[in-house]
């Protein structure tokens, strides 16, 4: 009796833990970016869809917004075409766009609404071009203060909800495309994931934005140190941003962004731990980065 009692109490000792986090998340919604970097890993896929439907079914509402920039280049060798990046955004020619709405809506959406779907009819793929959900313009980088031409890149100018929120209604998983049309010359543009799931996590309205990457959050010293900032304000993320580099650019850009416009937390998080997203909702124990908005604009 006493040996039962031993190993039950532990795990009963979980599942209270996570009473008062289910019971403030309960039918908020939740956007999860999962980066193309942390999507290598067979039993990481599998593991993150088992985390999106448990939180469906604990009655939050999971939107998934997926990358896939590791993906996309992989298909871009194979057909010996050069990728660059310049200011952590692809270089998308007309032909590279081709291959980019393949892999994303084609390759990789379909293997998540796969993955989601094991567990039961709950995922539906869509792209930001269905129901005009993410409606974009053309996008210049910006390289040592001159603007510079990187072919089908966009920036969001308007997103509708309706569709997403239709499937939220339902109970579905929707599962989102960062590609957008644009409104002004009817082409479909190449929308970084990260920026994409900002601009549809403001949009809903969401409660947390969280992002999943393939290092354990934000590094207050990358790349000389793996001290990782645990917590931090818009205002002290702002004064950061001129350091960052690379793929964190447009990540913590995404991130003061929705904390800006509505979002009560984003995390970053290592979407190479399994079960990270479990763990950082439902325990004690935060993991990652988090950014809050300031104080005075906190809900
Ligand atoms: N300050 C920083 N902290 C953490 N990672 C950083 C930082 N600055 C640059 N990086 C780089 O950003 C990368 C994450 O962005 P990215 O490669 O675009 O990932 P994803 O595919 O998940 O969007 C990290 O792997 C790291 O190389
Ligand atoms: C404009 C731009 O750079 N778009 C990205 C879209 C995919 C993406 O963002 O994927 P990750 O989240 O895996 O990096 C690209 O073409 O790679």
């Amino acid at each position: 009796m006493s040996t039962r009692k031993h190993k039950v109490l532990p795990k009963a000792e979980i599942l209270i833990e996570a009473l008062p986090w289910l019971t403030r998340h309960h039918g908020k919604t939740v956007v999860i970016k999962f980066g193309g970097n942390a999507m290598v890993d067979e039993e990481l896929k599998a593991a993150f869809a088992q985390d999106v439907v448990f939180l469906r079914h604990a009655g939050l509402k999971p939107v998934v917004v997926h990358g896939g920039g590791p993906q996309i280049s992989a298909h871009l060798d194979r057909l010996g075409l050069v990728s660059e990046f310049k200011a952590g955004l692809r270089v998308t020619t007309d032909e590279a766009m081709d291959v980019v709405r393949m892999v994303l809506a084609g390759q990789v959406q379909r293997e998540l609404v796969g993955l989601l779907n094991r567990h039961g009819p709950l995922a539906v793929g869509m792209t930001g071009e269905d129901a005009h959900t993410m409606t974009a313009t053309k996008r210049y980088a910006e390289l040592d203060g001159e603007r510079v031409d990187i072919g089908r890149v966009g920036e969001i100018t308007e997103v509708d909800t309706g569709a997403i929120q239709a499937l939220l209604d339902d109970g579905r998983i929707p599962v989102i495309s960062s590609i957008a049309r644009s409104a002004d010359d009817g082409h479909v543009y190449n929308i970084n994931a990260d920026t994409a799931a900002a601009a549809l996590a403001a949009a809903l309205g969401a409660e947390t934005l969280i992002v999943l990457t393939d290092v354990e959050g934000l590094y207050a010293d990358w790349p000389n140190s793996d001290d990782v900032i645990s917590q931090l304000t818009a205002s002290e993320l702002e004064k950061l941003l001129p350091e960052l580099a690379s793929g964190m650019v447009p990540k913590m850009e995404g991130c003061l962004y929705a904390v800006r416009n509505g979002v009560n937390t984003a995390r970053v998080l290592d979407g190479r731990v399994q079960h990270s997203i479990l763990l950082e909702i439902f325990t004690d124990e935060g993991i990652g980065t988090m950014i809050l908005p300031d104080k005075g604009e906190r809900e």
